[in-house]
């Protein structure tokens, strides 16, 4: 049997809701949860209750010696990329990645790339809160010709983001376009919500040519994700209403399951 030890990078609302999804799950076991020093303590306090009979330790830093785990999961943001994943890659860890946003920062592609090549390793980008990134990511084979994504959440899904400069957004009545641009533009000002614009613009043709709307809408209670793309393949066109999380409305549940399902396509007897 495929066996997996796994250190997951934040504790958050993904982070925690893997953790409960896999903890009777003897291919996976998390041996190391990775969290700031301000919270390691509670962390492992809180870890004692959930993880009864579990060898499940929260520390600062990913081990890169004889207790290294055989992979490294981050879902905590894009600090932790710069602290731990890098780090884990460079020492031939492989990794998997949440954080996709974080990637249309200057340079940190590129970082990753270089890191994993340097651990002979590899780094995989979740498909996280979005679908088709198969199809995209095959169709871009034969070269795409456009990509244009709209996301729309609940008013409150984009509190703490510039989208409150121009709505008020506790008393929104009616559908509002706050953003019009490229993927460059919508992960330099909505970084915590523009992961699905990187995904789809790293799976696709970049962040310059993918083009994106944001919608606040008090009409829907799901964070829906739909884009279409053209290319030598033909079209296609995908719509995900996700529901999501009671711990992060920013953050759908779905995210959650494709990490699960990620890690069980590297233990699985079948994976698909
Ligand atoms: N790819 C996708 O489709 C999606 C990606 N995300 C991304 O996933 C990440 C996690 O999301 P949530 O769990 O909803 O956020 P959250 O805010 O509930 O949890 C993140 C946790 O990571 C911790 N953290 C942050 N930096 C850290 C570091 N350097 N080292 C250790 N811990 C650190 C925080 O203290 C917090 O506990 C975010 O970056 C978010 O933008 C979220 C939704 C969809
Ligand atoms: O729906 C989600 O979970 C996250 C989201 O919109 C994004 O970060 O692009």
């Amino acid at each position: 049997m495929l066996q997996q030890r796994i250190a997951l990078v934040g504790f958050g609302a993904i982070g925690r809701a893997v953790f409960d999804i896999l903890k009777n799950e003897p291919r996976l076991q998390i041996a190391q949860i990775i969290v700031s020093e301000a919270r390691r303590e509670a962390v492992q306090a809180e870890l004692g209750e959930l993880a009864a009979g579990m060898a499940v330790q929260a520390l600062t830093d990913v081990p890169v010696g004889d207790d290294r785990p055989d992979l490294v999961v981050e879902c905590a943001g894009h600090s932790a990329i710069q602290a731990h994943v890098l780090p884990a890659l460079a020492a031939g860890i492989p990794c998997m990645v949440v954080s996709i946003g974080a990637l249309s920062a200057p340079g940190l592609a590129e970082q990753l790339e270089a890191a994993a090549d340097k651990g002979r390793t590899q780094v995989h980008l979740l498909s996280g809160a979005v679908g088709g990134i198969d199809a995209l990511a095959a169709a871009k084979v034969a070269g795409l010709d456009s990509v244009v994504y709209t996301g729309r959440k609940p008013p409150l899904g984009w509190l703490g983001t510039p989208a409150e400069d121009t709505l008020d957004l506790r008393n929104l009545t009616e559908s509002t376009l706050f953003f019009s641009g490229s993927a460059r533009d919508a992960a330099r000002l909505f970084p915590k919500n523009a992961n699905v614009a990187a995904t789809l613009s790293l799976a696709g043709i970049g962040l310059d040519n993918t083009r994106v709307e944001l919608y606040a809408d008090p009409t829907v209670k799901e964070n829906i994700h739909y884009y279409e793309a053209q290319g030598a393949f033909g079209f296609m066109a995908v719509t995900l209403k996700g529901k999501p999380l009671a711990s992060n409305p920013k953050t759908s549940a779905l995210t959650v399951y494709s990490v699960v399902r990620a890690l069980h396509n590297r233990v699985l007897p079948v994976a698909i």
